[in-house]
């Protein structure tokens, strides 16, 4: 059997040639005093190392001598650069007069943060986006950088124009929905000619990716949703209802200066505007979750009822099994159980921040032999999936959308399905969700595996395409 270490720890593929290259040798500073300087980091240990960048700020957060806004423009330009990798490296081809192989990795990883300032981030003015580049390969140690940084990042900039049109067209950049910047050349490919060409070089994804998309969806769609993975998430929170109603926590977000409005689903409030998340009133106190509105879903369409026993397969760290308990009002058995022990003590944190205490913890192994032996009255199977609905939330994870992974995924989601329809009731329910919106992970697997069980079908289905208000994803909902 497949494990799922093994399929997460497949990150980066796209870029594994570059690894192998000695460019760790740069040393970290003691203290990060720039933006510039720690975007270049946070993408060096993401390249060399894997590691995302929400990890290394972590790890880092003692070195990190910066205002929040320089935090703020450190995060923008990482994660910018690892989203839009592929149209910064077709803007920086363009311009240089040797092979890619022949420009040392790490040098490339300083080439894409001054390209993507340049092009993608009209707060910064181009001057400062090239010198202050320029001055960083003298500050990381490599003097020798900064001829062919200045002279690639200058001739970057004769590329770009003021121009905006609102149409994909072969000389221009999309920067937000309907704004796409004019190059004074054709970069790209001819979208009336090569439309998937175009939507992975100037949308940044493998070319694969939007083949598939453009296979199931029309051109317009294939864009709304491509742009949207690009630009910057929206936030929503799930408001625990055992402690206020929604309409008491939009009044206490909206009087503390918080622009919000209720979302779709019951218990949903979307933030209107990027906030830091420790300006967010009423978190510690347990009055709400962060939680996307299409995952609220899957606990809404389950509808747990007060007084059942419930089974979270794929718990950890529990942003669904805290809603399946608030909806029971705290009150029956929820067990929550993952293969990971590390995430799943995070569902025991969740849990006490809201104040709910009818979940019960479980680490199970792969091979199921620590599965828990009850039958159930409801079962969440929200199961390890290829992502491809929250790519904008994971910016690493377009570049692991690929054939083999899905097929170990598929796997595992199977053998995750029949566990669970083996410990349902008869009368009992069952829901099936991903954060993807690829039709092979989801109904085409679940009518699979339910040939199995012919006593069982599908009686609803929800497909959220991503950007369509929220994430992407999928919910089935099985009797
Ligand atoms: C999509 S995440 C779950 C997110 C969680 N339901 C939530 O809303 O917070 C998938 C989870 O499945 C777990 N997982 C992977 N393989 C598993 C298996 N064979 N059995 C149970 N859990 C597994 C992973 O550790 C991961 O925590």
């Amino acid at each position: 059997m497949v494990v799922w270490s093994d399929v997460v720890m497949k990150k980066n593929v796209w870029e594994d040639q570059s690894k192998s290259r000695p460019a760790d040798e740069l040393a970290l500073p003691q203290y990060f005093r720039s933006a510039r300087q720690l975007a270049f980091f946070l993408l060096e240990a993401y390249r060399t190392e894997d590691q995302f960048v929400a990890d290394s700020l972590q790890q880092w957060s003692r070195r990190i001598d910066l205002s929040q806004q320089d935090r703020r423009l450190a995060m923008e330009i990482s994660i910018g650069v690892i989203r839009r990798q592929l149209t910064l490296d077709t803007l920086i081809e363009s311009q240089l007069t040797r092979p890619r192989e022949k420009v040392e990795p790490a040098l490339w990883t300083l080439l894409r943060t001054g390209v993507y300032q340049l092009v993608m981030l009209d707060q910064i003015p181009d001057h400062a986006a090239v010198s202050e580049t320029v001055e960083l390969a003298g500050k990381v140690g490599r003097e020798r950088w900064k001829k062919l940084v200045n002279a690639i990042l200058r001739s970057v900039g004769r590329l770009l124009t003021t121009d905006e049109v609102t149409e994909p067209q072969a000389n221009a950049v999309p920067l937000s929905a309907q704004r796409f910047r004019c190059l004074t050349t054709d970069l790209f490919p001819d979208p009336k000619v090569d439309q998937a060409g175009y939507f992975s070089r100037a949308f940044s994804y493998p070319q694969s990716v939007m083949t598939d998309w453009l296979s199931r969806y029309d051109s317009q769609q294939v864009q709304s949703i491509a742009q949207w993975f690009n630009q910057r998430n929206t936030l929503y929170l799930r408001t625990n209802l055992l402690q206020n109603s929604r309409d008491e926590l939009l009044n206490e977000l909206q009087s503390a200066g918080i622009a919000v409005s209720p979302g779709a689903e019951p218990q949903s409030i979307r933030l209107e505007n990027a906030v830091p998340l420790e300006s967010l009133v009423g978190f510690d106190a347990g009055k709400f979750t962060i939680q996307d509105e299409s995952a609220m879903a899957a606990g809404n369409l389950l509808s747990p009822q007060p007084e059942e026993t419930v089974w979270d397969l794929c718990a950890a760290p529990g942003t669904k099994t805290t809603h399946l308990a608030e909806l029971m009002f705290n009150r029956g058995t929820i067990v929550a159980t993952d293969v990971s022990p590390d995430r799943l003590e995070k569902i025991e944190q969740n849990a006490s921040r809201l104040g709910l205490t009818c979940i019960r913890t479980q680490l199970i192994n792969t091979r199921g032999a620590t599965l828990p032996e009850e039958q159930f009255d409801a079962i969440l199977v929200d199961a390890p999936c290829s992502n491809s609905g929250v790519l904008g939330k994971r910016p690493e994870a377009r570049w692991r959308l690929e054939e083999h992974s899905l097929q170990e995924l598929q796997k595992i989601q199977q053998d995750l399905l029949q566990t669970a329809l083996r410990q349902l009731k008869p009368e009992g329910r069952l829901v099936y969700s991903t954060c993807s919106f690829d039709p092979r992970e989801n109904g085409e697997l679940l009518k699979k595996v339910l040939t199995q069980f012919p006593e069982r079908q599908i009686v609803q289905e929800n497909l959220h395409l991503p950007g369509a208000p929220s994430d992407g994803g999928y919910q089935a909902l099985v009797r």
